[in-house]
């Protein structure tokens, strides 16, 4: 029975609520990321500052337990991380860190265990929030890590949350779709589902010669009875709002028709963004919001991730957008009064200006990879009830 609150939160039901996954201190820790400083926390203010979070169902995550990891991860793998954590950086690193991945990319900072069990944590709790159907869209913009591998750290990517909140929904799910908007390729979780046919990947990606990862490439589309459930889109630098739109509307579109997914995880990495130090892609906060609505429109369980994006300021007003659009509410253009107002400027406004790179995605080009990817679909074919035809 709805109290007499304002209508809008007496109609709001389980198919149009959102969970959020927050608390004070699982921001505070993601805030310690050396790659990303603060950027949780501006991430939450901003979506906060803009009146967001009455109408968000906020869930508080509790860090990921070993077996939880063990999902997924090797539990050497877990040990090693553990142990490196506790350390302080004048330890020597064991020499089991370079065959971990823990150099480099992935320093074994202090407390990196509790920074990456609790990031996996968060997606957990969200992906449990959809298979108890207390909602249909859960947000965890401090998730995303798709680099990470069952024994191996990897481009600034620990622990794979998204492989595991995947495995989560599998456990209600028969078949799940996972989009990957981040500039680089989603190589950890499309290597963890690359021979099965219950989980999809479909990666948007950069390729070049020598950009990191350097896999993704329009011919890998998975091994075995996974063979064509593995969908990569290379993409070239310069890329727009509308040509990413076109090229992601009509593969998803086709990807929906195919495998007839029954949850969708989507990682809206943002160092695809105008403006990002990466520098490749000319994308606008547009770019994300309505891929994220277009998969919205198909009302399935929606679980959304963050992931890459180094221009803060520009992440936050991303993610921002795209929740504000979750909850159908137009967030005005003027950045409000906040803690991190002064990274805002000097336009002090939501939206993203269009880089203005040169479009190396020729409509030629574009068209080829379009064909290649629909020709290698047409052999996807599942029954309603889930089996392979
Ligand atoms: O964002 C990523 C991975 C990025 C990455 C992985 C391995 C090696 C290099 C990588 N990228 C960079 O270092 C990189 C390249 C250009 C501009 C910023 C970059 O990141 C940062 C991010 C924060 C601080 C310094 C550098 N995956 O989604
Ligand atoms: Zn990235």
């Amino acid at each position: 029975m709805s109290s007499d609150k304002d209508s809008c939160e007496s109609n709001v039901t389980s198919s149009t609520r959102v969970a959020y996954v927050y608390n004070e201190q699982y921001t505070k820790l993601c805030d310690q990321m050396p790659k990303i400083p603060l950027r949780a926390s501006m991430t939450h203010s901003l979506i906060a500052a803009y009146g967001l979070l009455p109408h968000l169902q906020v869930i508080s995550p509790e860090a990921a337990s070993k077996e939880d990891l063990k999902l997924f991860h090797s539990e050497d793998f877990i040990d090693c991380l553990r142990r490196l954590s506790d350390l302080d950086d004048e330890e020597k690193y064991d020499d089991d860190a370079e065959s971990y991945g823990l150099m480099y990319d992935c320093p074994a900072y202090p407390g990196v265990y509790d920074y990456a069990s609790a990031v996996v944590g968060g997606s957990i709790a969200a992906a449990i929030h959809l298979t108890e159907g207390h909602s249909q869209v859960a947000v965890n913009w401090a998730g995303g890590w798709h680099h990470a591998k069952r024994s191996e750290a990897s481009g600034f990517c620990y622990f794979n949350d998204i492989v595991i909140a995947i495995l989560i929904l599998r456990q209600k799910f028969d078949r799940v779709l996972y989009v990957d908007l981040d500039l680089h390729h989603g190589d950890g979780v499309e290597d963890a589902f690359c021979s099965t046919q219950k989980v999809m990947t479909v990666s948007f990606h950069k390729v070049a010669s020598g950009f990191f990862p350097g896999t993704g490439l329009i011919e890998d589309i998975g091994i075995g009875r996974g063979r064509n459930y593995t969908v990569n889109v290379p993409l070239k630098d310069g890329l727009t709002d509308e040509v990413f739109l076109d090229i992601f509307s009509s593969v998803i579109n086709r990807v929906h028709g195919a495998f007839k997914p029954q949850a969708v995880v989507c990682q809206c990495g943002a160092d695809a963004l105008h403006g990002d130090p990466h520098a490749a892609f000319n994308l606008t906060e547009k770019a994300f919001v309505r891929s994220v609505e277009y998969l919205r429109e198909w009302d399935f369980p929606l679980l959304l991730l963050g992931g890459g994006g180094y221009n803060f300021a520009n992440t936050a007003r991303c993610w921002a957008s795209i929740t504000g659009s979750l909850l159908h509410k137009e967030l005005p253009t003027d950045i409000p009064e906040h803690r991190f107002f002064s990274d805002f400027g000097p336009g002090y406004e939501l939206t993203i200006e269009p880089g203005n790179q040169r479009d190396l995605n020729s409509e030629k080009y574009i068209e080829e990879i379009r064909e290649r990817i629909f020709g290698d679909l047409e052999n996807v074919e599942v029954e309603e009830d889930g089996n392979p035809r």
